[in-house]
């Protein structure tokens, strides 16, 4: 009992001392935009005369009144007319481009970020090794390690900045990164957060115009490109630091019935953008409401009709949507001025907006006389709005200066896993992988694949000794969403010279997110509260990539309400199920009453492709990854999730605690950039090397303590338990975890805490450790509950 209250004390304590005594507030905003620059009046002559279709004069003619109408005078893109004529398929329709595009913003994304970051850090005047931790918001990429790790390389922040990498949020992106950082910066006293976002989606959407489809016109119109960036921090120091804006509360709502009102998939020829005329009207019919129920909670109902009494940061996603907010909500005309004011010079440039919009509003708020004719930037309280698909609507209520308290408690967690009845034991994989590749004639590949899996199945040295102590990590077996039939009905999976990606969406679109609904339906069920009562979803997925995303999906199956608020975290490889927790953690903390929904959910369908002649790295891919994954009829679903909760006073007795995430920290191994994973598991050995210099290994008691770490290969293993000097039953969890499922990302981790759980850990604290590109550590320490 003593123990117990003592653990409890030791528990309360680290998170106060982990707390700063302020709310978070924006320190310093930059912004940055490629050189390139049309003027919107010239855009539709540009755009016909460069795409060899100014033949089409219905549609020229239908271009050039949008750009009339758009409010916009000008926009900036990353792509110029050279790019345009190096890259012919960008115009051919039939001809696939995604890989030429990708390449494009891989380099552009980072560099513009870095670009508008340097600008904040500048303005803020520490040095950027003083930042603690990078939220990088994005729909320009794919690709791992991701663009924030790039960006933390271009801005030389420490190799210990924890990196969250937000994709495939749309327009509200920015707004979600800044929510994002609002919890870190509350939840870690002295974090100083770099948050951005960058967007070049026009290198990924330009396309010609085509008849058959007139309503593409507009996204041609509206989108421009550009980076925002900003520095979170609590407790500004002295004169050294000065609050712009406090972040004071965030919420999101989803409107009903919206989902295919506005949409972004990408495809083998880019993005296809869907933006459905009613937008505007939606968004009119809605916004009051959501509105009221950011406000009120807060205490802050008497605003509620009042809003030419607050200013206002809204996404100019266009003119028509700023013309019905304030046709909704009344406002006066320049209330949304600053708004207006982005859209002419930049256009929509996706979650970046916001940045611009933040900035503009400053500036506003500073010139002589504190405000423009009409122009209500002057008030003290503020809403930032941000709109994108889902129909999502993402808001933040902003202050000038305020105080502002939080309340903590020490936060819960649940756990539990499933997996499909559909499995392929690994001494059989390398016949069933080549049968079903149709790849039979490839003999060499194919015995080299069974030495693969020989390999895996009995061990590496290392392992070998541990499986003399019973704590064997080869792989027994592994589980798939696609199965024979699946690569019979899509040839194109299974033929290396034909696009592919557009197959493998259509079925990413409907099996992840029904693959992470019944695990959280499990979830739930052991945690006993309804899912309406979740207030906050994480989901972690590298699988899909489209807009509205998985988690949207992910809520409506499992009937959240609406408020939720959702966080995707995506590209983040083996290290994203860590991650989640992460996050999770910070927004536990942080909202009190909050309970968190963290899902995991890939398929390995992603990866899958056939043999080549001479493709080692192939074969090694195929043999490791495993998947949960959901059949659609008679399969049980695969799934993990994970639940975690902020216990308060009223609901601790009826709910279990099974784990108090402390600290969290992601950290960088110098050099280790292009390691990769499964390039080799005999190979995979620099996460234990670089792993010996942590602070840990000199740590006094590390025995005692228990270790979550990503089973991301047997050596993976070997290594750590080499480098940290962990004696085998150390890392038993893990290789079970590899050896009944093989790797499965991110969510492995969750399955690794889950068979932690089974052991006598008794209120003992451990390190849980996932592993991603970069080479990405992530690391947080748990406290077990009794
Ligand atoms: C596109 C506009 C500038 C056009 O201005 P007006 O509506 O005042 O003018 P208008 O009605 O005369 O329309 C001009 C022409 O455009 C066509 N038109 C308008 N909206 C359309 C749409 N969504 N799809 C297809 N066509 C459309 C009209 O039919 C008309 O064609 P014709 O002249 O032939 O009759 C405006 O509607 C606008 O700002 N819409 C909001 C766009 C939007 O939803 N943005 C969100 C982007 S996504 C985002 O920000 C978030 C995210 O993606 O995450």
């Amino acid at each position: 009992m003593a123990a117990t209250a003592h653990h409890a004390g030791v528990l309360h304590e680290s998170q106060q001392t982990q707390r700063p005594n302020g709310p978070a507030a924006v320190l310093a905003i930059g912004t940055a935009n490629p050189v390139n620059c049309l003027r919107q009046d010239e855009y539709p002559d540009w755009y016909f005369r460069i795409t060899n279709s100014d033949h089409l004069t219905t549609l020229k003619n239908k271009m050039k009144r949008i750009c009339e109408k758009s409010g916009i005078e000008k926009r900036h893109f990353h792509s110029t007319d050279e790019t345009i004529a190096g890259h012919p398929e960008f115009l051919d329709r039939a001809a696939p481009s995604l890989d030429a595009r990708l390449r494009i913003t891989e380099s552009a994304v980072p560099e513009l970020a870095a670009a508008s970051a340097a600008r904040a850090i500048a303005e803020w005047g520490r040095p950027a090794t003083d930042i603690t931790h990078l939220v990088l918001a994005t729909n320009s990429i794919a690709h791992a390690p991701g663009a924030d790790h790039r960006v933390a390389a271009l801005l030389s922040l420490r190799p210990d900045v924890q990196r969250t990498l937000l994709c495939f949020h749309g327009c509200y992106g920015g707004c979600s990164a800044l929510r994002v950082a609002r919890d870190l910066a509350e939840t870690s006293r002295g974090a100083r957060v770099l948050v951005a976002s960058a967007e070049v989606v026009t290198s990924l959407s330009f396309r010609a115009p085509d008849e058959a489809s007139p309503e593409a016109l507009v996204a041609a119109a509206l989108f421009g490109d550009g980076a925002g960036a900003a520095v979170v921090g609590a407790d500004p120091e002295g004169s050294a630091e000065r609050a712009v804006f406090y972040l004071v509360a965030a919420s999101q709502a989803t409107l009903p019935g919206t989902e295919r009102a506005l949409s972004m998939r990408l495809g083998s020829c880019g993005y296809d953008v869907g933006i459905s005329a009613e937008i505007p009207a939606l968004l009119r019919g809605a916004i009051e409401e959501c509105l009221v129920e950011t406000l009120a909670p807060l205490g802050l109902a008497d605003t509620c009709g009042h809003w030419n009494g607050l200013f206002w940061a809204v996404h100019p996603g266009g003119r028509a949507i700023l013309d019905s907010c304030e046709t909704a909500l009344a406002l006066e005309t320049g209330n949304l001025a600053a708004s207006r004011h982005v859209l002419s010079e930049y256009g929509n440039m996706f979650g970046a907006t916001i940045f611009f919009v933040l900035d503009e509003i400053r500036r506003r708020r500073r010139q002589d006389g504190g405000q423009k004719e009409g122009d209500m930037v002057d008030c003290e309280w503020g809403v930032m709005v941000g709109i994108g698909p889902g129909i999502t609507v993402e808001m933040m209520v902003l202050r000038a200066a305020s105080d502002h308290d939080q309340s903590s408690a020490p936060p819960c967690a649940a756990i539990g896993t499933a997996n499909p009845a559909n499995c392929v034991p690994q001494d059989e994989y390398a016949d069933w992988y080549f049968r079903v590749t149709n790849s039979d004639h490839l003999a060499k590949p194919k015995a080299k694949m069974k030495k693969i899996c020989e390999t895996l199945i009995d061990l590496t040295v290392a392992s070998f000794i541990s499986c003399f102590n019973g704590y064997n990590s080869g792989i027994k077996k592994r589980y798939f969403h696609h199965t024979a039939d699946t690569l019979r009905d899509h040839p194109e999976l299974v033929d290396r010279a034909l696009p592919s990606l557009d197959a493998r969406q259509a079925v990413l679109a409907w099996a992840v997110p029904e693959l992470a609904a019944a695990a959280a339906a499990n979830a739930l069920a052991e945690w006993g509260r309804p899912a309406s009562d979740v207030t906050h979803l994480v989901l972690a997925t590298y699988s899909g990539a489209h807009m509205p995303g998985a988690d949207l999906r992910l809520a409506s199956l499992l009937g959240l309400r609406r408020s939720a608020q959702r966080t995707m975290l995506y590209l983040g490889g083996c290290a994203a199920g860590s991650a989640a927790l992460r996050v999770a953690r910070d927004v536990a903390e942080n909202n009190p009453g909050a309970r968190v929904l963290v899902a995991c959910a890939d398929l390995s369908l992603v990866l899958f492709r056939a043999p080549g002649e001479d493709d080692p790295a192939t074969l090694v891919m195929q043999a490791l990854f495993g998947r949960r994954h959901r059949g659609r009829r008679r399969r049980r679903a695969p799934a993990l999730r994970d639940r975690v909760g902020l216990a308060d006073g009223g609901t601790r007795q009826r709910e279990r605690r099974r784990w108090a995430p402390r600290r969290g920290r992601p950290r960088v191994l110098p050099l280790e950039e292009d390691a990769g994973f499964g390039a080799s598991p005999r190979r995979g050995m620099p996460a234990g090397r670089g792993l010996a210099a942590r602070p840990w290994r000199r740590r006094r008691g590390r025995l005692e303590m228990f270790w979550a770490v990503h089973p991301g290969g047997p050596a993976i293993l070997d290594g750590v338990e080499a480098g940290l000097a962990l004696e085998p039953e150390k890392l038993a969890a893990s290789r079970r975890v590899l050896r009944e499922y093989g790797n499965m990302s991110g969510a492995s981790m969750i399955f690794v805490l889950d068979e932690l759980r089974r052991e006598e850990l008794d209120g003992r604290s451990g390190v849980m450790l996932g592993l991603g590109p970069g080479i990405t550590v992530e690391t947080m320490v748990l406290r077990s509950a009794r």
